[in-house]
């Protein structure tokens, strides 16, 4: 069955276009990345499919319900970590966590394990009752996401999960993000490409609102007849496939 289906969703802003008449369906369990330059209209995408803003024309159905007539049963369902993190800065971790879990209607014991076994799951009991501004931006990007499993989505919006981060705290996020595979459906946006080989089952190519093409690494190696993804992305992107 399919997590999400998009048909012909389309958002303008005045003249512009963001997105426009986009059609595609992802897997329950599939890691779907979103790429494109900067303005492609990804974020704006993330935005209509989790109910952050309505789209000008056009639908998606996430588990069946409509984005446009049932935004209140698709939000328990999904959750989102936006590119600039939800994090309180002047809380702890643990309280962040628990704060999270308060807003989705756990009780005080119940939060209290929530906060713990979330920590666990993303390495951070070493800094459980730390601030949070005081986390280096790998552990505040961990942060961020163990907060929006919290609610245990069965859709997680991932975007740009780890702008900024060194090399390092990149692998390590992306293990625990492949620990999520199969269980959750993840949409991811990146401009990085190593992180997209590493981690998607398919790809969507953005640009200027349009989806130019979708598929397997292998695919779009393919349909651009180059070997390398980056190389694949600039054919797609710059207009040359
Ligand atoms: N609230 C808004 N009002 C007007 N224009 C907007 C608004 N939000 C986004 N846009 C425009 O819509 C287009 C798509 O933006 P969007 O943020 O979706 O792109 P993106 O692919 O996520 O880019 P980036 O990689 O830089 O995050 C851009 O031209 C942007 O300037």
């Amino acid at each position: 069955m399919n997590a999400i289906t998009i048909t012909d969703l389309t958002k303008k802003y005045g003249e512009l276009t963001a997105v426009d008449k986009l059609n595609l369906s992802v897997e329950q369990g599939e890691l779907f990345s979103l790429l494109g330059v900067n303005g492609a209209g990804k974020t704006t995408t993330i935005k209509m499919l989790s109910c952050l803003i309505k789209p000008t024309s056009g639908d998606a159905a996430l588990l069946g319900e409509s984005i446009n007539r049932n935004p209140q049963a698709i939000k328990r369902n999904i959750n989102i970590s936006p590119q600039e993190t939800a994090i309180a800065p002047n809380l702890s971790v643990r309280e962040n966590l628990e704060l999270i879990a308060g807003v989705y209607g756990q009780d005080g014991k119940t939060s209290k394990r929530s906060a713990e076994e979330l920590s666990k799951r993303f390495g951070l009991e070493g800094v459980f009752g730390k601030r949070s501004k005081k986390l280096s931006g790998g552990m505040q990007r961990r942060l961020s996401i163990a907060m929006a499993l919290i609610s245990e989505p069965k859709i997680l919006f991932l975007d740009e999960p780890t702008l900024g981060l060194d090399v390092l705290a990149r692998r390590d996020l992306w293990a625990s993000i492949k620990a999520l595979k199969g269980k959750v459906t993840i949409i991811l946006t990146t401009h990085y490409m190593e992180e997209v080989e590493a981690l998607s089952d398919r790809i969507g190519v953005m640009s200027g609102g349009k989806l130019l093409s979708v598929g397997t690494v292998a695919d779009l190696l393919a349909q651009t007849s180059t070997n390398k993804l980056e190389d694949a992305f600039v054919a797609l992107a710059g207009g040359a496939v």
